[in-house]
């Protein structure tokens, strides 16, 4: 539902001032949710997704790094909540090379949970935690090529070790490549005991039973949090904003921003308490939260 007179947050004692307005979120939920993050940030998770959110989209997987001021941002909000989270279906490592975080000193308790949790990197402790992958996904790896045998030029495959992801950005119909890639792919990462979960023109054959939905509630169990800001793009961030619903049924205050372009599915759009005008709006939004927080 939607609400444009819902209430704007209150700026907490000692905040700076800021000439940006605080950003309105359309629902009352989503007001709510952002006034307590503000109220109460130490007991607040904010969690981003990376591609499309963080960073443009583009062609090739190595080159999205984080949009201009985007890092800086997440660093001065992560010095003021209770737990910042990069929750992407990307591989922790790829996270750290785009981004550069290593390099950055007083994190605060700034994580990334990787290929949609099964990794996690903790910013106090640099270390990385993974299981071991799946044995089919070798066994998939193994069976790829002859199954892209006639895929349209331009079809890749970025390997992300636990998972396998089929990329159609580049072919000259990707709308056409993905339909016709699509039920074959899903059949044989069944076959291997995974699954098939789309993207912007991806398709992810990854194992069963991690999705964001899953990250966020063990983030929110694990930190106490009180409050919680979702932010993301793209299909594989809708189990997340189905968490919040969950989430806010239990009590927690909760707001979920999209981060917008022509490619965000529709369902993700309409479900956003908050719609920012992709990276570059995300980033003026975590400036004006940051100047909000005082950080
Ligand atoms: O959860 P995310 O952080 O959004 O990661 C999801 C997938 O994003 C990546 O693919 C997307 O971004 C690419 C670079 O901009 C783009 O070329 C591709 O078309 C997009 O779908 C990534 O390559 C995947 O591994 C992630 O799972």
């Amino acid at each position: 539902m939607t609400d444009s007179s819902a209430p704007s947050p209150p700026a907490p004692a000692g905040a700076h001032a800021t000439a940006e307005p605080a950003p309105a979120p359309r629902t009352l939920a989503g007001g709510a949710g952002l006034a307590a993050l503000l109220t109460t940030p130490d007991k607040a998770l904010v969690a981003l997704d990376y591609d499309g959110t963080l960073a443009p989209i583009v062609s090739r997987p190595s080159d999205a790094v984080p949009a201009p001021g985007a890092m800086a941002a997440l660093g001065r909000i992560s010095r003021r909540v209770g737990t910042v989270a990069i929750i992407t279906g990307r591989p922790v490592d790829a996270v750290l090379e785009l981004t550069g975080v290593e390099r950055f000193t007083d994190l605060g308790h700034l994580l990334v949970l990787g290929q949609y949790g099964l990794q996690r990197w903790d910013a106090e402790t640099r270390q990385t935690t993974a299981p071991e992958p799946l044995p089919g996904v070798e066994a998939l790896r193994s069976a790829l090529p002859d199954a892209l045998h006639d895929a349209p030029a331009g079809t890749s495959v970025e390997d992300k070790r636990h998972a396998l992801v089929v990329h159609v950005r580049r072919t000259a119909d990707p709308d056409a490549a993905l339909a016709a890639l699509t039920p074959a792919l899903t059949r044989l990462a069944e076959e291997h005991g995974l699954e098939a979960a789309p993207g912007k023109r991806v398709l992810e054959l990854r194992p069963p039973g991690h999705d964001k939905g899953r990250a966020l509630r063990g983030l929110v169990a694990e930190r106490a949090a009180r409050s919680v800001l979702v932010a993301g793009d793209d299909y594989g961030d809708l189990p997340a904003f189905e968490a919040v619903d969950e989430l806010r049924a239990g009590g927690l205050g909760a707001i979920t921003v999209c981060s917008d372009s022509p490619e965000v599915p529709d369902v993700l759009r309409e479900r956003a308490d908050l719609v920012v005008s992709g990276p570059t709006g995300m980033v003026t939004l975590l400036e004006v939260l940051a100047d909000r927080l005082g950080a």
